[in-house]
């Protein structure tokens, strides 16, 4: 086996090693389509170079073709991975008519007008513009995460790397004259260098984002409740705290409240259960509207509900209180205990607190707001 021949293997092999990786993470994790889409690029490229190297050149155009196609298909299926991720539209027909312009344009060159600079300078560019549109779409997301610079870094160099070839291509001083020299030529050499850079930098990060992306699919999953939607117990103690901490002169005030359905045993006793869920879930809902974006709202045990207002004086945490109360129109009606606190206060007080007043408000006859103010008694207790 010649040294040429095992350079070749070189990228083929890669392609090959990854494709089947993506693959059999896309079997385990069907939702993760865009691993598919990398799969797909990996197997398209290894093909293309397998074509272009390893095959023999017979009928020389069709492999020419043969091989751009896989080229080509394959960094469209590597940049589609990223879009699906963030699910943005993939532009398909975009895609299909980009591909058929340059098969018919280096089919002109190898047959009409042969012109190897001509087939070099067509696929140069065809490589660079889907790189460059999926960074222009990756660069519009307003929410970028963690994971989602990673994978703009990697495009980024993968434009760098696809600019850089045909400035190697025609500024360096080399033959194209046949097709021999084009295969020993730097050009050659850099392609190849290009397409293992990328394939690997391309394969770890999104192999990162893929970790990434489960961990905090994780996080949300042990965060959530799955029922209502709000944040759970832990979520919200979580969450909660964390507002509690940051020291904003501005929040002077805390208020947080416990909405407790009135009598729901009895309606899951007389409408079952399956009604008994409906009635959470639209209360959820309904706190969630009324209490607002600034709110932390959490379920934090069966029929029972925590709010925090993190920077709400006695009006206006009473205002949404009534309204919560007062508004929610369905099989049963709910009781409120709500806490208002004008120096720092722990969560695990205010909670404390909260609750007397809720069991005052039940006391009291139910679907009523009680409302106690936290003080440095409450605190050290
Ligand atoms: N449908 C449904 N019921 C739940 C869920 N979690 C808890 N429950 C029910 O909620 C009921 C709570 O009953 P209690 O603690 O006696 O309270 P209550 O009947 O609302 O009475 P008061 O709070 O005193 O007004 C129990 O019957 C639980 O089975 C849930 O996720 N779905």
């Amino acid at each position: 086996m010649s040294g040429q021949l095992l350079i070749s293997l070189l990228s083929p092999s890669i392609g090959a090693l990854f494709f089947a990786a993506f693959y059999l993470l896309w079997r385990n994790q069907p939702k993760l389509n865009y691993s598919l889409s990398a799969a797909l690029g990996f197997l398209l490229s290894a093909a293309g170079f397998i074509v272009q190297d390893i095959l023999p050149a017979w009928p020389y155009e069709l492999h020419r073709i043969a091989s751009n196609f896989g080229f080509l298909a394959g960094v469209c299926a590597f940049m589609a991975a990223p879009l699906q991720r963030r699910h943005i539209p993939i532009p398909v027909r975009s895609i299909i008519l980009l591909i058929i312009a340059t098969m018919t344009a280096l089919f002109w060159f190898l047959t009409i007008q042969p012109n190897l600079a001509a087939r070099i300078a067509i696929m140069s560019v065809s490589l660079v513009v889907p790189v460059a549109v999926t960074l222009i779409l990756l660069l519009r997301v307003s929410d970028q995460r963690y994971s989602d610079r990673l994978i703009l870094g990697v495009v980024w160099f993968t434009l760098l790397l696809s600019m850089l070839r045909p400035v190697v291509a025609f500024l360096l001083p080399q033959s194209f004259g046949n097709y021999t020299a084009l295969e020993q030529s730097t050009y050659w050499g850099m392609v190849h260098f290009s397409y293992v850079m990328m394939s690997v930098t391309l394969a770890i990060v999104l192999f990162v984002a893929i970790a990434l992306d489960l961990i905090d699919e994780l996080h949300h999953q042990a965060t959530t409740d799955s029922l209502s939607g709000l944040l759970n117990r832990r979520g919200f103690e979580s969450a909660a705290n964390s507002a509690l901490t940051v020291s904003n002169p501005k929040r002077q005030f805390k208020a947080l409240m416990i909405a407790d359905l009135d009598h729901f045993k009895s309606i899951n006793d007389s409408f079952g259960h399956a009604a008994g869920d409906q009635v959470i879930k639209s209360i959820a809902r309904h706190i969630q509207v009324i209490a607002g974006d600034t709110a932390i709202c959490g379920r934090i045990g069966g029929e029972e509900f925590a709010i925090l207002l993190p920077d709400h004086d006695e009006t206006m945490a009473a205002d949404i209180a009534e309204s919560i109360r007062r508004d929610f129109d369905s099989l049963t009606t709910i009781s409120i205990g709500l806490v208002i606190s004008e120096q720092p206060a722990t969560l695990s007080s205010l909670l404390g607190v909260a609750d007397k007043a809720l069991y005052a408000a039940k006391k009291n006859g139910r679907n009523q707001v009680f409302i106690l103010h936290h003080s440095l008694e409450d605190q050290e207790a």
